[in-house]
């Protein structure tokens, strides 16, 4: 089996969502791809109403393949401090063409402020390993840990872009989608996320891969040194991040993966995506797509890195592969 589906960008590239079909009859909802988590949740009719906003829910008692995961409850936060709880059907989940019967669905009971202001998402789906699922108590498989023993490949794609649509493909590598040779890097999933290390100016750097974050996130001395070839460029607190003159033209961020005899490969981050948006209506000052990980506790190349690069989350052999595009 394969499966492929476009992956919309929302609000200047801040999230990307893919559209996924849920039960029978097919209802669907657009989902956030996340290889940052490992939950798959939904706003739902359990959901309050206060706290829909527009978002597309899903309706189990519409599902005829629904069935209520009786016992089972999530609860999950994320790194900028948002969360969702509730309760958890198994039903059908078709992404791209690919379905999986019976995947943990769970269902939204309360969802806190950015996700209900998040009006275009509803839900993520998680891609990380499964060992950081949060249903309880029997903790549940992500949709592609599912998928994975009936796809051709044991192996999913992100080829996320800059303002333009872009793909998950799950089970095969499409070579027109990518150029020169991708490089294979091992995977650590000790902390259950695509843990990975890469090198920066001659810096070994461990992070993860995350299509869930939005920006970048690395050690302060690779940072500060980026931000030093930037006139104006300084750290704000009230904005708790490097901002920078929005006229600035900004230096294109480099990483080499697969280091290792062959050389590796190298992607570049375009300055221009690192110019991420202004910091007010004014537009005089820009805030910056790369950001210090010293308040997180891990560098993390989320999607200004990831969409500058074809990446092969290959779960059969536990390693990533990023190619030039
Ligand atoms: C340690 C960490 C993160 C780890 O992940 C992180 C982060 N970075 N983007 C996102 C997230 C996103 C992506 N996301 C970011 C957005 C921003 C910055 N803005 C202004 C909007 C409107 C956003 C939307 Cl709709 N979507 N989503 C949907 C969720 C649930 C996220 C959770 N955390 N997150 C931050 C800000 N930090 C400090």
């Amino acid at each position: 089996d394969s499966g492929s589906v476009t992956a919309s960008p929302r609000q200047q590239d801040t999230e990307y969502l893919c559209p996924v079909q849920i039960g029978s009859p097919a209802q669907t909802l657009p989902l956030d791809f996340d290889t940052g988590s490992s939950d798959l949740w939904v706003f739902s009719t359990d959901t309050p109403r206060s706290e829909v906003n527009g978002q597309t829910v899903y309706d189990a008692s519409s599902s005829s393949s629904a069935k209520r995961l009786s016992g089972a409850t999530w609860k999950i936060s994320y790194g900028d401090g948002s969360s969702s709880s509730g309760i958890v059907y198994l039903d059908t989940v078709t992404v791209g063409g690919l379905t999986v019967s019976r995947q943990a669905v769970e269902a939204a009971k309360q969802v806190s402020s950015s996700f209900s202001r998040d009006t275009s998402s509803s839900g993520l789906l998680g891609l990380a390993f499964s060992s950081i699922n949060t249903v309880s108590p029997n903790q549940q498989k992500t949709f592609f840990d599912n998928a994975m023993p009936h796809l051709d490949a044991p192996l999913f794609t992100a080829d996320l872009k800059h303002n333009a649509d872009g793909r998950y493909n799950f089970g095969y590598i499409d070579k027109s989608a990518y150029t020169g040779s991708i490089s294979y890097t091992p995977v650590d999933n000790s902390q259950g996320f695509w843990g990975f290390t890469a090198t920066v100016d001659g810096t070994d750097v461990t992070g993860i891969a995350d299509t869930g974050t939005t920006l970048i996130y690395l050690p302060d001395s690779i940072v500060t040194s980026y931000y030093s070839q930037v006139s104006g460029a300084r750290y704000d607190s009230s904005n708790a991040g490097y901002i920078f003159p929005c006229g600035s033209s900004m230096p294109d961020f480099s990483f080499n993966v697969g280091g290792g005899g062959g050389g590796g490969g190298t992607v570049t981050v375009p300055g221009s995506y690192v110019n991420f948006a202004p910091t007010d209506q004014t537009g005089q000052t820009c805030f910056g797509g790369l950001q210090s990980d010293s308040s997180i506790g891990i560098s993390i190349f989320g999607d200004i890195a990831l969409k500058a690069a074809f990446v092969v989350f290959d779960g059969g052999n536990k390693q990533l592969g990023w190619a030039a595009k």
